[in-house]
C-alpha cells in the first residue's frame, strides 16, 4: 500500500516558490526518479514526501491516508519511510550489524527478532561477511550499502533516496545503480529517487519526472523522455542533442545556417528549433539527407566523437570507429539523419550547449 498521490501541490520559502503545482501519482512497486538540474526542487519534494516539509498548499497521500494537511499532519517517524541521503552517515563507533540493528532497537523490537531482519537484509545487499566491522573498515560503497540496509530493515512501504551515489567514484557508482536496482525489485519496494545525472534517471527508473524551476517538465519512461522529449529543456537535459534553427513550410525544413532541407511531415510551421541526436546521424556513401564537412574528431575507444560543418554551424556526430578510422579531417561526407525532432522555437539559447 505505498501508491503516493501528489495532488497540486506548491511550496514557497517566503516569497520564493520553489515547486509549483506538483501533480505527480507513483504506482506501488515502481522506482521513480525525479531529475533535474541543482536548485530545482528535487530535494524539497523529497523532503516533502518525508515530512521534513509541509507544502504551503496542496496535498500528499500515502497509501489512502492523506498526511501533509495541517489537520492530518503525519510526522516523518510515522510515515513508515526509509530513507538515504548523499551523506550517507552511518555511525562510525558502531559496527555493521548495530548500524542497520539502530531503527528496529528504536522500534523496541526482541533480540532474535532484530537478528533475523537484519541477517535478511544484510544478505540482500551482500554484506553478511561485514556484520562485525566498523565503517572505517569497509569502502565507500560497502558503507553506502549499510546506509540502504539501515533505511530498509523496518521494511517500509516507501524508499527515499537523495542522490545517493554522489560520494562514489565513477565505477563504483556504475555497479551500485544495477544493485539499487536489484534490491528494489527483490522487494517490490517503491522507490522516489532524487538525482541530477540523467543516466542513473535512465538505467533505474520506471518513471522519470524531469522538472525545472520548480515545475515538471514531463514525466514519462526513460524511452519516452529521450526520444519524445516534451520540449528543448527536456531534450537537452537528458542527453546530447544538436538545435539547429530551421523554417518549417511546404513539408520541408531548411537549416537557417545552411540553406540544407530535409523532409518533414510533422505540423509545425515557421520558425522551429530541429533537434538530431548524434548517434543519430549516420555517413553514408550514397545520398544522404544533409553534406558536410568534418572539422574535428575524438577516438573514444566504442565511438568516433566528430563536429562536422553542414554550413555555416557545427554538429556534432557519434560515429561507429569501424568504417570511419581512415577518415580525414577536411574531407566532405553525405549524411543520413534516422530520427530527429522538432521544436517550436522557444527563444531559448539552447544552440550552442551541444559543443560545450
Ligand atoms: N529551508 C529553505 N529556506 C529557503 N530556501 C530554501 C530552503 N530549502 C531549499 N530552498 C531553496 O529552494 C530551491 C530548491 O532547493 P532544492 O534543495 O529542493 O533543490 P534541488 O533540486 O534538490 O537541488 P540540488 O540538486 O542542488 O540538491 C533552492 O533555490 C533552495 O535554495
Amino acid at each position: 500500500m505505498s501508491r503516493i498521490l501528489i495532488k497540486d501541490v506548491t511550496k514557497a520559502f517566503g516569497d520564493v516558490v520553489v515547486l509549483s503545482h506538483f501533480d505527480a501519482e507513483f504506482v506501488d512497486g515502481s522506482f521513480i526518479t525525479l531529475l533535474g538540474p541543482s536548485g530545482c526542487g528535487k530535494t524539497t519534494m523529497l523532503r516533502m514526501l518525508a515530512g521534513f516539509e509541509k507544502p504551503t498548499m496542496g496535498e500528499i497521500y500515502i497509501g489512502d491516508q492523506e498526511v501533509s494537511s495541517e489537520k492530518n499532519f503525519v510526522p516523518p517517524e510515522r510515515r513508515d519511510i526509509g530513507m538515504v541521503f548523499q551523506s550517507y552517515a552511518v555511525w562510525p563507533h558502531m559496527t555493521v550489524f548495530e548500524n542497520v540493528a539502530y531503527p528496529l532497537k528504536m522500534k523496541k523490537m526482541g533480540k532474535q527478532e532484530i537478528k533475523k531482519l537484519v541477517d535478511e537484509i544484510l544478505e540482500i545487499v551482500h554484506l553478511s561477511q561485514y556484520t562485525q566491522r566498523v565503517p572505517s573498515q569497509l569502502s565507500g560503497g560497502q558503507q553506502q550499502r549499510v546506509a540502504l540496509a539501515r533505511a530498509l530493515v523496518a521494511k517500509p512501504k516507501l524508499l527515499l533516496l537523495d542522490e545517493p551515489l554522489s560520494n562514489l567514484d565513477a565505477k563504483l557508482r556504475d555497479s551500485m545503480r544495477f544493485e539499487i536496482k536489484e534490491i528494489q525489485k527483490q522487494l517490490g519496494i517503491t522507490v522516489v529517487y532524487v538525482t541530477h545525472d540523467q543516466l542513473e534517471a535512465m538505467t533505474m527508473s520506471d518513471q522519470v519526472i524531469v522538472i525545472n524551476k520548480g515545475c515538471i517538465q514531463q514525466v514519462g519512461t526513460p524511452t519516452d523522455i529521450y526520444r519524445h522529449p516534451e520540449n528543448q529543456f527536456v531534450a537537452d537535459f537528458v542527453g546530447k542533442i544538436n538545435f539547429l534553427p530551421a523554417e518549417s513550410k511546404n513539408q520541408k525544413l531548411t537549416f537557417k545556417h545552411s540553406n540544407q532541407q530535409i523532409p518533414y511531415g510533422g505540423d509545425l510551421i515557421g520558425d522551429v528549433v530541429v533537434g538530431i541526436r548524434p548517434e543519430n546521424i549516420r555517413f553514408v556513401s550514397m545520398k544522404g539527407d544533409l553534406t558536410g564537412t568534418l572539422v574535428s574528431k575524438f577516438y573514444l575507444g566504442d565511438v568516433n566523437d566528430c563536429r562536422i560543418d553542414i554550413g555555416g554551424e557545427l554538429i556534432r556526430v557519434i560515429a561507429e570507429p569501424k568504417s570511419f578510422d581512415t577518415c580525414k579531417e577536411g574531407e566532405t561526407f553525405n549524411l543520413r539523419i534516422d530520427e530527429f525532432m522538432v521544436f517550436k522555437d522557444s527563444g531559448d539559447d539552447f544552440h550552442t550547449k551541444i559543443l560545450t
